[in-house]
């Protein structure tokens, strides 16, 4: 069978998903796509060479009687609308990070899935299907630090046009999400701590900054956020457990001695360094949605990652160390 894709904002991401699934992986195709308007959806339909029809919006793709499924890459604000309107029409829907812009907008995403009895909603936390995090997983699962303590991530962007809190919600979403499928834990408490801005940033964006989560089983996580870093986009993570020390592997690059120098190689841009993750997310989902199975990263992990985005927005703003408090998980989601 093969699994026919509406898909919603034809934008950076949207056009990747479009050409990964017609081009690359097995068993799906997009057949419908919209954006703000007709002629964006048709151009990317066109720049990406594929048969597919330009809907006016994004609820047309969803009530289209050719779409089996839909796929979310629209702006963040727009995302709870269009995943509810999924919910309503009974279709499976895969939607980018975030799931809503706030936890109440999750929940209501939550409550709504809950109401249609099917598991219909998976999110883009695409870091769960990385080669590296899976390696690091398989290796914490073993016991092969004994109990994790401490874990010290770093996100970083080589330019990225944010302003406000955006990097808490857009980009840091990604370590909320990942840590907690990694440690297999939940957040209890969030600071935010903020050097001195970068001279290099513009605007009214406080960059870098240093995230500390406490968790319930008592790990201590800080993530530094650091969206324009310059030099390369860089994701690490360091677990120190009891007995040993892991480190998230890096992509390899060809090692180069030149210039009196001895240099590896640094990925520049997110979509280079989770490319692999992204075709295995997509693969997975698509894989499990034509058996009608749920699959990956749901509405509640959607839920989480807000309240704890909720939670240190919350928290840089009043320099205080702020609960993170979730509303009890329900059966559904167990
Ligand atoms: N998982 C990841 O690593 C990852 C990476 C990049 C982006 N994202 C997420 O994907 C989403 C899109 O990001 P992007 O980088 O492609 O942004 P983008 O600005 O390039 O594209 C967004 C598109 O959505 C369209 N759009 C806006 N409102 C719409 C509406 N009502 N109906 C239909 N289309 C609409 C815009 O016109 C634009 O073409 C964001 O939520 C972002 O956080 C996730
Ligand atoms: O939307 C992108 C994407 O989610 C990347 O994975 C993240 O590193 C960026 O900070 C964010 O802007």
């Amino acid at each position: 069978m093969t699994l026919s894709i509406g898909i919603i904002g034809t934008g950076a991401i949207g056009k990747e998903h479009m050409r990964r699934l017609n081009h690359t992986l097995k068993g799906a195709r997009v057949v419908a796509a919209s954006d703000v308007g007709l002629e964006q959806a048709q151009a990317a339909i066109d720049e990406v060479g594929i048969e597919a029809r330009a809907y006016a919006s994004g609820h047309d793709v969803i009530n289209a009687a050719e779409v089996d499924a839909v796929v979310v890459t629209s702006w963040g604000p727009t995302h709870e609308e269009f995943v509810l309107a999924a919910i309503e029409a009974g279709k499976p829907v895969f939607c980018e990070k975030p799931l809503a812009t706030t936890a109440e907008g999750c929940l209501r995403i939550v409550e709504a899935e809950i109401a249609s009895g099917r598991a219909l909603v998976q999110v883009g936390f695409m870091r769960r299907f990385d080669w590296a995090y899976r390696q690091l997983k398989a290796l914490l699962d073993e016991g092969g630090i004994g109990q994790p303590l401490i874990a010290k991530c770093a996100h970083r962007n080589a330019q990225a046009n944010f302003s406000g809190d955006a990097g808490l919600i857009d980009s840091c979403v990604h370590e909320f999400d990942v840590m907690r499928w990694l440690l297999e834990d939940d957040y209890v408490s969030a600071q935010v701590i903020q050097p001195r801005v970068s001279s290099l940033v513009e605007g009214d964006l406080q960059d870098p900054s240093l995230i500390i989560l406490r968790t319930r089983k008592g790990m201590v996580i800080t993530i530094e956020s650091f969206l324009n870093c310059q030099y390369g986009y860089d994701i690490r993570c360091e677990l120190v457990g009891e007995s040993g020390v892991a480190d998230l592997p890096q992509p390899a690059s060809v090692p180069l001695r030149h210039s009196a120098r001895d240099s590896l190689g640094v990925i520049t841009h997110w979509k280079d360094r989770f490319i692999d993750a992204f075709d295995v997310e997509f693969q997975e989902w698509v894989d499990a949605t034509a058996k009608g199975e749920r699959h990956g990263p749901t509405a509640w992990d959607g839920y989480v990652a807000a309240v704890t985005s909720d939670a240190c927005v919350k928290a840089r703003h009043s320099q205080q160390v702020e609960p993170i408090a979730l509303a009890e998980r329900p059966a559904f989601y167990r």
